[in-house]
């Protein structure tokens, strides 16, 4: 072996060898040594020999350790690092460079505090601080940046210690905990999800025993967690499902690790109510089930929007169904939805379910312009026609009223249309009806002989005939009250009697004097009927008059002339009559009594016959208003006939002598009135007026009576007798029918 291919270690003890030799002088006198000094000395070359190779030995063991302490130092599972004073890094091992993203060599003389991320320069500091104060291994947790900006979560655990100079240096140990740190941050995310999820969340054992819940377990069961843990979670339970149900959820859960459906559960208040929930098994290593997880959501207000929906969407079917119209809801595809009963009906449909079928494919033969319709529709165009004519095909023509418009879904959006269809031909026929009977009546109002006017519950003109014009002129009337016209004696009762009408819905029948437009008054007679709406309300008055001024007069005359006298207008034979009958009804409630003077004029002939029958008209006229003037209003003059009056005197006392004496008087001023002289003008044609004086008496016979004792007849007979007595006792004088007296 050569001296280069030997250790250091050889080489140090060959040295050693050859500086004993020399000592020993042993080089110098190798011939001179004896052979035992020789083999002495080669002996304790050995043994010196063997302690240097054992020296040599524990050299490299000690190398070898200190190499491993190396290795071990830099390749430790954390970093350490020696800081000065001034904390610069005056040593690390490879692992603290590794951690802080640098070579070892550029670590060196670097603030360690550079490492330390912004925020977190203040534990630091303080971390530091307290290490210097209590001079004690001190550790704080903190973020630190690589060099390449990275950031990661480090335990720093210090120590100070001193230098051989004995100068204080700090020991650091740093330990990436980012792992620890997301593992505490995923646990405390886990946590605070356990806790604040909305959906209640219940931990058990396998065999169902609670361990834990959350908060929302207590929001939807109404328990709260001391309530629940440690017990079954059966407990729960309400009885809307059976056993049954609860073994399929139990094979399930063991079959497949997990269920997930609705349970219905009951509340501690006592409700029950319905959860969606998902059940998870927790198995162990074998596989066997530690513990159960059951989320759950309290699903009734959507289970009852559900149910809900459903009603409202059975309702909408019904609602269609049952509409009074052709009703048919579509899709976008035209595609029928909903159908109304009507719908079969007004198209000639079989009834039965078109659910899902084309309307295209259920009327093949749609015309062109309804396709357009109905996408103009679907484009979101509302398309309508108040009545459009079709002609069968047996030839009679339908009257159609349709809608067109779409609808819109949840996402506001067109779904589809909605045709709307009504057969409106007995409406038109009607229209038809009412147009006809509207003109009919117009021509009747038009051309009535009389005034036909519409008038509102108030009396306020809607229609008035255009004969009204002979009455009101030609102004504008529609609007103003019908009252105003109405001579203001008799508008009250008009009044009156229109409201009447408008309440009972009787039509009343009057007579009123109406102010015309030229000043002068007719009477009209009124007709009115009731025109009610659907409620049975009065709606119109309609009221048909007739001007009858003439006619009322014409009956005036009529009735003149059947009461009364046509030359002396007093009233005649009949009226007499009747009064007769009065008075003697009023003589008997009365107790008073009446008389009946019968008189006849004394030659009156002569005068006819010598000045003519005008001049014998004339003095009867006298003779009349000579009569009334002798009595009092109440009492009756009449003219009997020919030159014959009577008077009737009522209520003239209760005593006989008195009312004898009455008579008597008045009988007496009549007398005398009547043989006043008579001053006659007489016209004839195209000759001079002539005078004729006369002088004339008058016979008068008297007959009182009493009560109804005696019939008219009788006492008119009695009178007369009276008279024709007064006429043989020579005339001019008064004589009393003796029959009462
Ligand atoms: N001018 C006129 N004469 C009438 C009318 N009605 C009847 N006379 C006449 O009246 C006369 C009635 O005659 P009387 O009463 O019989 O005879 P008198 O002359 O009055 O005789 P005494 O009654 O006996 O005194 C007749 O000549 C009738 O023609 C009438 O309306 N006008």
């Amino acid at each position: 072996m050569s001296t280069k291919d030997k250790s250091p270690a050889e080489q140090a003890l060959r040295s050693q060898a050859e500086a004993i030799v020399r000592e020993t002088g042993l080089a110098g006198q190798r011939e001179a040594m004896s052979l035992e000094a020789m083999q002495k000395a080669l002996h304790e070359l050995r043994v010196h020999q063997i302690e240097l190779q054992m020296q040599n030995e524990e050299l490299r063991r000690i190398d070898a350790a200190r190499e491993r302490y190396c290795e071990l130092y830099d390749m430790a599972p954390v970093g350490y690092c020696t800081l000065s004073e001034k904390e610069v890094i005056l040593e690390a091992n490879l692992t603290a460079a590794t951690l802080l993203g640098v070579v070892r060599e550029a670590l060196l003389m670097q603030p360690l505090s550079r490492f330390v991320f912004g925020d977190d320069q203040v534990i630091y500091y303080f971390h530091r601080k307290r290490l210097i104060e209590v001079a004690e291994a001190q550790a704080c947790e903190l973020r630190m940046v690589k060099r390449d900006g990275a950031i990661f979560w480090a335990r720093m655990e210090a120590t100070i210690a001193s230098n051989e100079s004995g100068h204080p240096v700090f020991r650091v140990m740093l330990s990436d905990i980012s792992d620890r740190k997301q593992a505490e941050g995923r646990l405390q995310l886990a946590a605070c999800v356990f806790s604040h999820a909305r959906e209640g969340i219940m931990i058990t054992t396998a065999d169902g025993t609670i361990v834990d819940v959350n908060r929302a377990f207590t929001r939807i069961t109404g328990y709260s967690r001391d309530e629940a843990l440690g017990r079954n979670s059966r407990f729960l339970a309400s009885d809307r499902q059976d056993q049954a149900f609860y073994a399929a959820m139990r094979h399930d859960l063991i079959d497949d690790g997990y269920w997930s459906g609705e349970v219905w559960n009951r509340r501690k208040d006592g409700e029950v109510y319905v959860e969606m929930q998902t059940i998870s098994a927790v198995p162990d290593v074998q596989g066997n089930i530690r513990q159960v997880v059951t989320l759950f959501s309290d699903i009734t207000a959507i289970k009852r929007a559900e149910e809900s929906l459903a009603a409202s969407e059975e309702l909408r079917r019904l609602f269609i169904e049952y509409a009074p119209a052709g009703l048919a809801m579509f899709d976008r595809d035209m595609r029928y939805l909903y159908t109304s009963n009507h719908w079969f009906a007004d198209h000639g449909l079989d009834k039965r379910d078109l659910h899902g079928l084309s309307h295209y494919d259920v009327f093949p033969e749609i015309p062109e312009q309804w396709k357009e319709f109905h996408r103009r529709g679907l484009a979101g165009e509302v398309l309508r026609s108040e009545g459009d004519r079709f002609e069968r095909l047996d030839g009679s023509v339908k009257w159609v009223r349709w809608e067109i418009r779409p609808w819109y879904n949840a996402q506001r959006s067109i779904g589809g249309i909605i045709i709307f269809t009504e057969d409106i031909t007995a409406n038109k026929k009607a229209e038809e009806v009412l147009r006809e009977q509207e003109e009919s009546f117009r021509l009747i109002a038009e051309n009535l002989n009389g005034f036909v006017a519409i008038l509102d519950a108030d009396g306020r003109r809607l229609y008035n005939s255009p004969s009204y014009a002979r009455l009101l002129g030609e102004r504008e009337i529609v609007g103003s009250s019908s009252f105003d016209d109405i001579h203001p004696a008799d508008r009250e009762r008009v009044i009156r009697a229109f409201r009447e009408a408008v309440a009972t819905g009787i039509g009343q029948h009057l007579e009123y004097r109406f102010l015309m437009a030229n000043g002068s008054t007719c009477l009209l007679e009124s007709r009115s009927g009731i025109v009610m709406d659907d409620e049975g309300r009065t709606k119109r008055v309609v009221v048909v008059s007739h001007d009858i001024t003439e006619r009322r007069r014409a009956d005036e005359k009529v009735q003149h002339l059947a009461f009364h006298d046509t030359l002396t207008q007093l009233p005649n034979r009949l009226t007499l009559h009747e009064r007769l009958n009065h008075s003697m009804a009023a003589s008997k409630r009365s107790g008073c009594y009446g008389a009946l003077m019968f008189l006849d004029l004394d030659h009156f002939k002569p005068l006819n016959d010598r000045h003519g029958h005008e001049a014998g008209d004339l003095l009867l006229i006298d003779v009349a208003a000579r009569l009334k003037r002798c009595v009092r209003e109440t009492d009756t003059v009449a003219r009997f006939g020919g030159d014959e009056f009577v008077v009737l005197l009522s209520e003239l006392h209760t005593d006989k002598d008195e009312s004898t004496l009455q008579v008597r008087r008045i009988a007496e001023k009549i007398r005398l009135s009547l043989s006043e002289p008579y001053s006659m003008i007489v016209k004839r044609d195209g000759m001079a007026d002539h005078t004729i004086d006369h002088h004339c008496t008058v016979s008068i016979g008297v007959s009182l009576f009493i009560s109804d004792e005696v019939s008219p007849d009788k006492l008119l007979k009695w009178a007369d007798a009276a008279m024709y007595q007064a006429k043989e006792d020579g005339r001019n004088r008064i004589r009393f029918c003796l029959e009462l007296g």
